[in-house]
């Protein structure tokens, strides 16, 4: 239920702050006309809400694009409603160099008001990327570009106990009034004041595996032969699982069962159009605070037990399994070499340890460093994308065989999705264990790291477990896919 004063106060503190929203949008329409373009103005106020995923919720019918994020643990939360500012470069070579040239520009010539202790300054942009720049893209995937980096009109973060309101605008040398606040006072209070849909299970699932179960072992038995005769060293591979349902999903449901299931998860969602592409992904890509990176290797899986002695004799054995080492070496030696060029003090343990995520558990590897003067988290998103956890050895050959082979397109899944901050700082997932919903239907993915000693049967298996959570997020179960 909705507390209705909520709504009041969070209306109330950002009427508060129409003056101050006035103030800079003046400085702003000063400085656009000497620049001759629009400029971004960002104010930011602590508001009473909790739960920045209800207002993703209620967004629903406001606006197409919204943007959520959790890092795991749920200590960070954010949304992000409507569109400010856009960016959306078209050639794949260069999309994340350009990303931050004009992510920069925006910042050195925005207006923000901010309290620097905050943990996010100023505005933030939410960015996502395609998986394959090369390959040409499905009409499934339409609305998600090749890069995307979009400031939402408002944004509220919440880190710990403190949330803020980021209220965000152009401006440009002829804006009259520009009622910045006002306009976002009337959004947020029709926001606050929209009823949480009750959750309802979509009824009768239909499954449409797109590839079916025994072509894809062939895709992958074919892989291992490649891989025998030494010409690539690792390939990953995934399949797409489509569902079909008579009812509308419910996205918003969806996260919640995931935020609540998959605590250890970054579990994001970025809508745009009619879709909504969502997942509760256990890698992070990269992280940079105040110069320090955080970066992780995820690769080697193996499924929970049913009880705690099953589950650690399982993950023992994970630990122990030579082909899963290997598969996850590579992608230590990788994240390594990749940080190194950028990075001082690059450090990680010489063995892995094991993540334990609801359905599956994994070889993990957290490896820091120190980022060097001059490079930003955009240098190495697209460094460290793709990484062997979902490309493979080596990089250029490996991603050559998936797009000549794989026969999927992957869209966004498996690339990096994130937000940066007006200081630079930010962090990136990598966008697994997802799927992209429409309104009535939904399409899964899932891949695994394939060796030479790899098994297509087992692969296959592994790729059901993966899928198991976004197939249960969605009121479907395993049994349901091939
Ligand atoms: C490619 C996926 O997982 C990667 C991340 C962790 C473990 C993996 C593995 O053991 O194969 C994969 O490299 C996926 O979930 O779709």
């Amino acid at each position: 239920m909705t507390n209705p004063l909520i709504g009041v106060r969070v209306t109330t503190a950002t009427l508060r702050e129409v003056p101050r929203m006035e103030a800079a949008a003046d400085v702003a329409r000063q400085r656009a006309r000497e620049l001759g373009r629009p400029v971004l103005v960002s104010i930011t106020t602590r508001v009473g809400l909790r739960d920045p995923l209800a207002l993703f919720a209620r967004g629903a019918g406001v606006t197409h694009n919204r943007f959520f994020w959790s890092t795991p643990a749920a200590d960070f939360e954010l949304t992000g409603l409507g569109a400010a500012w856009s960016f959306t470069p078209t050639s794949g070579a260069d999309r994340f160099a350009v990303s931050a040239a004009a992510w920069k520009q925006l910042v050195s010539e925005a207006v923000i008001d901010a309290d620097p202790e905050l943990p996010v300054q100023g505005p933030v942009a939410v960015a996502g990327f395609r998986f394959d720049p090369d390959q040409p893209p499905s009409d499934l995937w339409r609305d998600y570009p090749m890069a995307l980096l979009m400031v939402p009109r408002l944004l509220i973060v919440r880190h710990g106990d403190v949330t803020t309101l980021t209220v965000n605008g152009m401006v440009d040398a002829h804006s009259s009034t520009l009622a910045l606040g006002a306009a976002a006072a009337r959004r947020l209070q029709a926001l606050i004041g929209l009823p949480l849909r009750p959750r309802r299970p979509p009824l009768d699932l239909q499954v449409d595996v797109s590839l079916d179960p025994e072509t894809w072992k062939a895709i992958v038995a074919n892989a291992v032969s490649e891989l025998r005769a030494g010409t690539l060293e690792k390939v990953v591979l995934a399949r797409a699982v489509r569902l079909r349902s008579t009812e509308p999903f419910d996205t918003a449901a969806t996260l919640h069962g995931l935020r609540r299931d998959y605590p250890h998860t970054f579990v994001f969602a970025v809508a745009r159009g009619g879709r909504t592409f969502l997942g509760a992904s256990p890698e992070r890509l990269v992280a940079l605070r105040n110069g320090a990176v955080a970066a992780s290797a995820l690769a080697g899986t193996a499924p929970r037990g049913k009880t705690p002695d099953e589950d650690a004799a399982l993950a023992a054995a994970l630990l122990q399994s030579a082909k899963d080492r290997a598969e996850h070496a590579f992608v230590v030696q990788m994240i390594r070499s990749a940080l190194a060029e950028y990075c001082d003090a690059v450090q990680a343990p010489s063995t892995p340890e094991i993540m334990r995520v609801r359905n599956v558990q994994h070889l993990f590897t957290p490896i820091t460093a120190c980022i060097r003067a001059g490079y930003d988290i955009f240098d190495l998103v697209g460094r460290l994308h793709p990484t062997p956890a979902v490309g493979g050895k080596p990089g250029p050959a490996a991603l050559a065989w998936i797009r000549d082979h794989e026969r999927l397109d992957r869209g966004w899944y498996a690339a990096p999705v994130g937000w940066v901050d007006a200081r630079g700082d930010g962090e990136f997932a990598v966008a697994l264990r997802s799927a992209l919903i429409g309104r009535r239907e939904a399409t899964l993915f899932a891949g695994c790291g394939i060796v030479a000693a790899s098994d297509p049967e087992r692969e296959l298996t592994e790729t059901r477990i993966k899928l198991r959570a976004m197939l249960e997020a969605l009121g479907a179960s395993e049994e349901m896919i091939g």
